[in-house]
């Protein structure tokens, strides 16, 4: 049976350590860092999680606030937003709750937030340096598989990584922060028209299911031993449960867990991860502009 990591554990303990940077930065600089969360619309899910967020920044001692729009909100609204919060000293990270609906330009929106803000890693600047293997705001999720791997001592030097999915969000700067110097691993990125995919997941010894589809990572797709990180966050019906369904990962967990060395579980894995590197992020921002001069 596979090891299973526990990605509840690892946040709080990551969130243990915002706390202690938080306090220290609110010590030195008479105020908190500061993070605001746009959300659009009064889609259920989106708002359990930005209410996760908000939650876990207060826990933290970072001062959340949460803003809320109708989904009609004109695209020109929520760029006059963004730049207020752009130019809010008392503003550390902003978050745009994604995705955005239809008539609202995504990637236009994701541009207009101040580079040294953007506590999510989507700006293109942010995302070049990714690539460059240059410090900047990490994409919080790959970040946060990152980090789960180190603080289960996952041996990644030379592991061949496996990533489906090539998402802006995650499979993409997935494959460069594995790539970095210091992780070495090597990467092989592929999707849903990858040829013989079984064949090239097989491959991996860390293999990031980030496909977006319900237990699409069946047994016979997993090397025996491998690690096997679950980033799938899906809602299948269920009628046995109270909310009428339950989350369940990109990975067929009961069968996967029979084959691989160590798993990550849905919910408790990656998700946790997510929301601890977003505070990771903001006290990073914050400490940044309060040390280097603005520009
Ligand atoms: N600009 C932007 N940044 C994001 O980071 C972002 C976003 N938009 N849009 C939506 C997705 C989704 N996301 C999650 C974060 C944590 C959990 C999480 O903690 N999940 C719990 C379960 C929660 C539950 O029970 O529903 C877990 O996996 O254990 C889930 C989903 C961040 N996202
Ligand atoms: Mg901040």
């Amino acid at each position: 049976m596979a090891h299973l990591i526990d990605g509840k554990a690892v946040a709080a303990a990551v969130r243990d350590e915002v706390a202690e940077g938080a306090a220290a930065f609110e010590a030195a600089h008479g105020r908190r860092p500061g993070l605001r969360v746009v959300l659009l619309g009064d889609n259920a899910a989106s708002q359990s999680y930005v209410r996760a967020k908000a939650r876990a920044a207060d826990a933290a001692g970072i001062d959340a606030d949460t803003l809320l729009h109708p989904d009609t909100l004109p695209e020109a609204d929520l760029l006059a937003l963004i730049d207020q919060l752009n130019a809010d000293p008392a503003v550390d990270g902003i978050l745009v709750q994604l995705p955005l609906p239809d008539h609202i330009d995504e990637a236009a929106v994701i541009r207009a937030i101040d580079p040294a803000k953007d506590v999510d890693g989507f700006h293109p600047e942010n995302v070049g340096k990714l690539v460059l293997g240059e410090e900047t705001l990490e994409p919080c999720t790959p970040a946060g598989i990152v980090e789960m791997l180190r603080r289960t001592n996952v041996e990644t030097s030379g592991a061949h990584a496996v990533v489906l999915g090539r998402s802006n969000i995650v499979g993409k700067p997935m494959a460069s922060l594995l790539l970095r110097r210091g992780l070495d691993c090597t990467v092989t990125v592929c999707h849903s028209r990858t040829r013989d995919l079984a064949q090239v997941t097989r491959q991996a010894d860390i293999l990031v299911a980030a496909i977006g589809r319900a237990e699409f990572v069946t047994a016979d797709m997993v090397k025996p031993g491998a690690t096997v990180i679950d980033v799938g966050i899906n809602r299948v019906e269920d009628a046995t449960r109270e909310r009428g369904y339950r989350l369940t990962g990109d990975v067929d967990f009961e069968a996967v867990s029979e084959v691989a060395g160590a798993l990550t579980p849905v919910p408790g894995g990656v998700g946790p991860m997510t929301i601890a590197m977003l505070l990771a992020n903001t006290l990073e921002a914050a400490r940044r502009r309060a040390t280097r001069p603005a520009g």
